[in-house]
């Protein structure tokens, strides 16, 4: 089994598992009585001229870094992103891999006039998109490298019949056009290959042509200087996804000025 397999054999049984005890009727009538969460893809979307967009996550622990930042208040760190002018702010969700939780991710959504929030977690089943809506996300993230096409598609569908987003993740020519084929508003390449954890910051400049213009184009992992994060805004990326620079930044607030200061 390579790394990828193993998280995914995990989630399928935490899955099954959540399918045990959670009623999706309630959370249809607990979607009914909330707001319809921010707009994602607006959120994200660049104009000639402007800053790349930064969805700045919170991140305490990955498989490839082991633990990184307590993050005791996950509250408190989502508004130091807010007030820095995040676009949205990614929450994984994960607890096994990156001690996180749909609690973080329900208490962040409490904030006043908060940005867009993202699930980042191994959306396999669309109860876990049923979760997210009610927990106040806006978008979710699936991962080509994970999903049959026919999966990929049906997913996509029902997050958009939420009034949700997917931020839809590849990291290799063969998954691009198997993506392109599901005709996503929003693709991300990850610089991160899931089943090395090796990071190569050309992945995301070298698939970038490959996308067609309308869509929002996101530039995800291995982001931790003004340098990097120039490189992808000149390429023309919409928005950078960044964790750990962030998470393991003595000034989270000022990391972030620095990383998205940036104008092509
Ligand atoms: O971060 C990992 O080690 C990891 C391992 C396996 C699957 C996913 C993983 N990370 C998810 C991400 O895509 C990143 O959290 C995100 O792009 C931010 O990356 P970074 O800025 O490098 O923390």
């Amino acid at each position: 089994m390579n790394r990828l397999e193993t998280i995914l054999a995990h989630k399928q049984r935490e899955i099954e598992e959540r399918l045990q005890t959670v009623s999706p009727e309630q959370l249809e009538r607990d979607i009914q009585e909330t707001l319809p969460p921010p707009d994602f893809r607006e959120a994200l979307r660049r104009p000639p001229g402007a800053p790349v967009r930064l969805i700045a996550e919170i991140k305490r622990a990955s498989p490839s870094r082991g633990q990184m930042a307590p993050i005791a208040n996950p509250i408190e760190l989502a508004h130091c992103y807010q007030q820095n002018g995040a676009a949205a702010i990614s929450v994984l969700t994960d607890a096994r891999f990156f001690s996180g939780s749909l609690e973080d991710l329900r208490a962040i959504a409490a904030l006043p006039h908060h940005p867009p929030l993202l699930r980042k977690d191994f959306i396999l089943h669309p109860i876990q998109i049923l979760e997210a809506r009610a927990a106040g996300a806006s978008a979710v993230l699936l991962i080509a490298a994970c999903l049959s096409p026919a999966s990929l598609r049906h997913l996509m569908a029902y997050a958009a019949e939420l009034g949700m987003s997917a931020l839809v993740e590849v990291h290799n020519e063969a998954e691009l056009e198997q993506v392109l084929t599901c005709q996503p508003e929003i693709i991300g390449i990850n610089n991160r290959n899931l089943r090395t954890f090796e990071v190569d910051p050309y992945t995301a400049l070298r698939l970038l042509p490959l996308i067609p213009s309308p869509m929002i184009k996101v530039a995800e992992s291995g982001i931790h200087t003004p340098e990097d994060a120039h490189r992808f805004a000149d390429a023309g990326f919409d928005a950078l996804l960044v964790g750990e620079a962030l998470v393991t930044a003595a000034n989270p607030g000022e990391k972030m000025k620095e990383l998205i200061g940036v104008v092509e």
